[in-house]
């Protein structure tokens, strides 16, 4: 169940009735969690990241810190190459799930023998009997949504597959009609968003071979990036790093365990280092600019001030707690920027 943390009203000491909220996504939960192999797709858990060259995992094939899931199409073959022999290459070295497009039904049977899901490809959403042949498999299903399709064709097919008696199926916005430069595509967030919303199915977003849309597809509630298949180790990161850091911003986990929770502290002490890390070196450019840097230029009413205004965000922390905390951030940044200062290339 949700806690509705949302918004939250000053305590009285605040000055005025001012109130906060946050930026966390109040739906989070799907309620119809797909599992892809071992990697739960749309529980209260990290977005997984789906794609990437072999090139983008880690020593040996395993899965890096970035990949969750491989993907390979089959379309490029045009069902000149024996499915079989395309899977079996792909899972070469590989112990994570791996999910496949097929290029036709033919491709069928060998995906339901040797792949964790399918992928009905955006180009094939309205391939009726495709999409009901992919279903019958049993596996997971994938239902990318076609460049031209409104919200209504594309949970239709979602429909299909659930009449063909197979529930396991995740959606995937891949984007409209305009190609971007750089691989990406004109992708519809409103749509993945409301998708999610309307069916409980977990909503990938596919961003091609460009990253860049990684942390606006986690803040609109994606439960996992999709990728090219051949999209490179620096995209797979880039998609990684927005999913730790704008989920930790974002997603309002509910964790049952140890472990889980664990994992979300792992994820939130990631957002923080990187804010602390910018925090640090523009107090930096703070110390360079005033007439008295460092120590000795303190300011103890602008660090009371800057207390006060985060615990309007921090109000079971409140002043008391966060003062000794950031005066230990604010202590370091000093320390930087003095070190720095003293070295001979001024750091
Ligand atoms: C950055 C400054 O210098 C010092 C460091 C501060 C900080 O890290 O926020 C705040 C006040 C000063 O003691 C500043 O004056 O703003």
């Amino acid at each position: 169940m949700h806690r509705s943390r949302d918004v939250v009203d000053f305590p009285a000491w605040s000055v005025g009735k001012v109130r906060f909220v946050s930026v966390e996504t109040p739906d989070l939960r799907t309620t119809r969690a797909v599992r892809i192999g071992q990697v739960p797709l749309g529980q209260d858990v990290l977005p997984v990241v789906i794609g990437g060259s072999a090139a983008a995992a880690g020593p040996g094939g395993s899965p890096g810190p970035a990949q969750d899931i491989r993907w390979i199409t089959l379309r490029g073959h045009r069902g000149r190459r024996p499915a079989g022999e395309a899977i079996a290459e792909a899972r070469a070295g590989w112990a994570s799930p791996v999910l496949v497009e097929p290029f036709s039904a033919a491709d069928l049977p060998d995906i339901a023998e040797q792949a964790d899901g399918v992928v009905i490809g955006a180009a094939w959403m309205q391939d009726f009997r495709l999409v009901r042949a992919a279903a019958r498999l049993g596996i997971p299903v994938v239902v990318q949504r076609g460049p031209a399709a409104t919200l209504e064709e594309w949970l239709a097919i979602a429909d299909y597959c659930v009449a063909e008696g197979n529930d396991q199926v995740a959606l995937c916005e891949c984007g409209s009609r305009t190609p971007m430069p750089g691989g990406g595509t004109t992708l519809d967030l409103a749509m993945a968003r409301e998708a999610r919303a309307r069916t409980g199915r977990p909503v990938l977003v596919a961003l091609g071979r460009d990253a860049a849309l990684a942390g606006a597809a986690i803040a609109a509630g994606a439960d996992g990036l999709m990728l090219a298949p051949d999209a490179g180790r620096d995209v797979v990161a880039a998609a990684r790093e927005a999913a730790i850091v704008v989920g930790a911003m974002v997603r309002r986990e509910d964790p049952a365990t140890v472990a889980e929770a664990r994992g979300v502290i792992d994820r939130v002490d990631a957002a923080l280092a990187t804010l602390l890390e910018r925090r640090a070196e523009l107090a930096g450019v703070v110390q360079r600019l005033k007439p008295v840097g460092g120590f000795a230029g303190r300011d103890m009413e602008r660090e009371r001030s800057l207390v006060a205004a985060m615990a309007r965000r921090a109000p079971a922390l409140g002043t008391d707690r966060l003062a000794p905390v950031m005066n230990a951030v604010i202590e370091a940044g000093l320390h930087l920027a003095e070190e720095r200062r003293a070295r001979p290339d001024g750091g």
